[in-house]
């Protein structure tokens, strides 16, 4: 039997924490399927590149029977060309103190060109997911400098806010994470997120009504599950990289792969103007996938609780989008 030819994967950051969870899962065949082989394309700053040939050589020494091949680039031009999945992982990370937002700045920089690289070179089915901060907007930065490839194609993550709230209400309930569907996180990878348990749903019953506690709900778990990056840098002393790599590969997988009748996702995504978020911007949705496309979740009603978060994070996102417009990224 012959097989598939390899699929082109770009790893941005590649020798950082987040890469080093990362790109074993992705020669592994965990992100698109034990049939797809896969080849690396490596992007690293220079002063970095050394130490992702170092990767790349434990990668080699895996022996994965799926991965066809590693290169390594500093230059995004040549990372990104012919490239079927973009993994724009490397940016600077916050450290204690910061908030996402602060790095802006700083990364905003990164995904100009990049975007522009995407936008010279990429394979035409090429799907992109951000995940270095602020995730959404650098997403937002990326797609702007990419006006030949379709702007649905670029995504940012908030599958591990999502992973993290099915965590934390599975513990609070007493379930197996497995039980739980439906779990939405709506708006910026932030603190400003929202999740939402109001449309989950713990083996067929709402997810609200079995928790039934409102204080727990506004006071513990929306907090405890926005500020969790927050809280791993406190304890770990270093933001989350296993965690956030696993939650890539579910991003990628689900979105290549389809989503389970029954269920659905969270993915920052382009909005089309579903539930008021102006279009344009990329918020984070419930979504259902099939066929290597997204769909938007429609018609989830909203109570004032709901609405008020919603609106709360998409106005900072708006305001992310103003900033690094006058600073001329988009
Ligand atoms: N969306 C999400 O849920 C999450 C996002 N993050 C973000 O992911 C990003 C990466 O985190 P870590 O891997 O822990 O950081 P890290 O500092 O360990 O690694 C970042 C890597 O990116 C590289 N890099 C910097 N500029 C680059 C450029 N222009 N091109 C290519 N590579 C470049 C660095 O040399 C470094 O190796 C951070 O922005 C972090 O805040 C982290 C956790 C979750
Ligand atoms: O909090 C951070 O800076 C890293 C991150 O995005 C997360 O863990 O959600």
């Amino acid at each position: 039997m012959t097989q598939a030819p390899p699929v082109n994967v770009t790893v941005t950051g590649a020798a950082g924490q987040i890469g080093y969870a990362l790109l074993f899962r992705i020669a592994s065949g965990q992100l698109l399927g034990q049939d797809k082989p896969v080849r690396l394309r490596l992007l690293e700053i220079p002063q970095a590149v050394k130490a992702a040939e170092g990767v790349a050589l434990e990668l080699e020494d895996c022996a994965f029977p799926l991965l066809a091949g590693t290169d390594i680039f500093d230059d995004p031009k040549k990372a990104f060309e012919g490239t079927n999945i973009a993994l724009l992982v490397g940016a600077r990370p916050r450290t204690k103190g910061m908030e996402r937002g602060d790095l802006l700045e700083a990364n905003g920089g990164i995904f100009k060109p990049q975007g522009e690289a995407i936008n010279a070179g990429a394979a035409d089915d090429v799907k992109v997911l951000v995940v270095g901060n602020p995730a959404n907007t650098n997403a937002l930065i990326a797609q702007a400098n990419a006006p030949d490839v379709p702007a649905e194609r670029f995504t940012a993550m908030t599958r591990l806010d999502h992973n993290r709230a099915l965590a934390q209400l599975a513990t609070k309930l007493a379930v197996p994470v497995s039980d739980i569907k439906k779990m939405t996180i709506w708006g910026n990878h932030s603190a400003t997120q929202y999740p939402d348990i109001f449309h989950a749903e713990v083996k067929g019953e709402n997810a609200a009504a079995a928790v039934n506690d409102q204080t727990w709900l506004a006071e513990e778990f929306i907090p405890r599950v926005a500020k969790r990056g927050a809280e791993i840098i406190e304890v770990r002393g270093a933001s989350s990289a296993a965690s956030a790599a696993s939650a890539a590969i579910d991003h990628v997988h689900d979105w290549v792969n389809g989503t389970p009748e029954g269920d659905w996702v969270s993915m920052a995504v382009p909005s089309d103007g579903s539930y008021g978020v102006p279009a344009g911007l990329i918020s984070s949705f419930p979504v259902t996938t099939t066929g290597g496309r997204y769909e938007i979740v429609q018609g989830l009603d909203l109570d004032d609780f709901s609405r008020d978060r919603i609106d709360a994070s998409v106005k900072e996102l708006a305001d992310e989008r103003d900033a690094v417009r006058k600073l001329g990224l988009i």
